[in-house]
């Protein structure tokens, strides 16, 4: 329905990834490719999908992925999707290039909420945006770290992919740096991130990050286990195992096969939470069972809203509710807790 309901360039964006577009395949294909060995003769009769993070009770282990410009898909944008999220109970990352702004999601209803950041060459910039996600009562940052450049996505560039008249990036509007320029033979938002966020970020400057805020700190887009154990060592709360979707470097590994590796490195002392092709809730299972403890959803997110505004979320959701708590219950989990590696079965290749 979204497919439909979505114009060429929008459609595009959102289910687009880099290059030949293995990564993005490969998130997926690793799920299809793991098999469950599901336990009998347990109670799951109150199966309890809960769980914690960063402190924070969560009634799925599930959070909505920090998306851009959901007012692509619909008019009321990320304010929809924050409505649906707060109705669910579900918590969502607002991203720095969303429609609305960070204020504006807020207001939808209580959720846990995180704030997705991306990293400006001005860095006073940077620091309005993070007093600006502490005042409107955002409880982690997530600091996207797979993205100094846009990744080559051909049919943005074919599509000299630019926003639709009346869509900004809404949280730089009070910067003047809202907007974004056609450009011909390209992609705009590719030269928009090439002009503002800064490709020199390394990891003096999350030390920098954690020295300006009291906000715990995941990074985002890590896919190896010592730059997992570096960011523990640099103060992160923890890191979610990424690779933006496919959508950055193509042939970087599925997240699901890199998340073993850093579940053993940090798991003990940080948190480690993982995206990318999750579709089903026996994908939420098994992303957990391999080490991690909690997901991420991007795209589905975004089909939803495009195909039924506010209540086109809350049906994905829903749906991933539902299919979860039957994938708890069929494997023989009556909660998260039991939920432990020898419910995959050793891959002989
Ligand atoms: C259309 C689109 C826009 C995205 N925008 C952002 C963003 O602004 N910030 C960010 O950190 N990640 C962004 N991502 C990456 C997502 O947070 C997430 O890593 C990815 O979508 C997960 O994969 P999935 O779509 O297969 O669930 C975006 C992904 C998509 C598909
Ligand atoms: C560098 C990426 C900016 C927007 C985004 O995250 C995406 O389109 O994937």
């Amino acid at each position: 329905m979204a497919h439909e309901a979505l114009p060429q360039p929008a459609r595009d964006y959102y289910a687009g990834g880099a290059a030949d577009e293995i990564t993005l395949r490969e998130n997926v294909a690793a799920f299809q490719r793991t098999v469950l060995m599901p336990r009998v003769l347990v109670d799951v009769s109150r199966p309890e999908p809960g769980t914690t993070v960063l402190g924070e009770r969560l009634t799925l282990p599930l959070l909505i992925a920090p998306t851009a410009f959901h007012r692509m898909a619909h008019p009321d944008g990320e304010m929809a999707t924050a409505r649906a999220a707060a109705a669910a109970s579900i918590a969502m990352v607002a991203s720095t290039i969303a429609s609305c702004t960070l204020e504006e999601i807020a207001a939808q209803g209580p959720s846990p909420r995180w704030f997705q950041l991306y990293v400006h060459t001005d860095r006073s910039l940077t620091e309005r945006l993070v007093r600006r996600a502490e005042a409107a009562g955002y409880t982690a940052l997530a600091l996207t770290v797979d993205a100094p450049r846009f990744g080559r996505r051909y049919a943005d560039m074919r599509n000299h992919f630019t926003l639709p008249d009346g869509i900004t990036v809404a949280n730089l509007a009070e910067e003047g740096r809202e907007k974004m320029d056609i450009v011909p033979g390209g992609s705009g938002l590719a030269q928009f991130i090439a002009k503002q966020f800064d490709a020199s970020l390394n990891w003096s400057d999350f030390d920098w990050l954690r020295s300006i805020t009291s906000l715990p700190i995941l990074v985002k887009g890590v896919v190896r286990a010592d730059d997992a154990r570096k960011a523990v060592d640099h103060g992160a709360a923890g890191v979610i195992v990424s690779n933006h979707g496919g959508r950055q470097l193509d042939t970087a590994p599925a997240t699901l096969d890199a998340l073993p590796a850093i579940a053993e490195a940090i798991g003990h002392q940080a948190e480690v939470l993982m995206d990318g092709g999750v579709r089903r809730g026996t994908d939420i299972l098994k992303a957990l069972a391999l080490g991690a403890k909690a997901v991420l959803v991007g795209r589905p997110i975004i089909w939803g809203l495009a195909a039924g505004g506010e209540a086109g979320v809350s049906r994905v959701l829903q749906l991933y509710r539902e299919e979860f708590e039957l994938s708890l219950i069929l494997a023989g989990c009556a909660s998260v807790a039991d939920i432990t590696r020898d419910l995959i079965r050793q891959r002989t290749s």
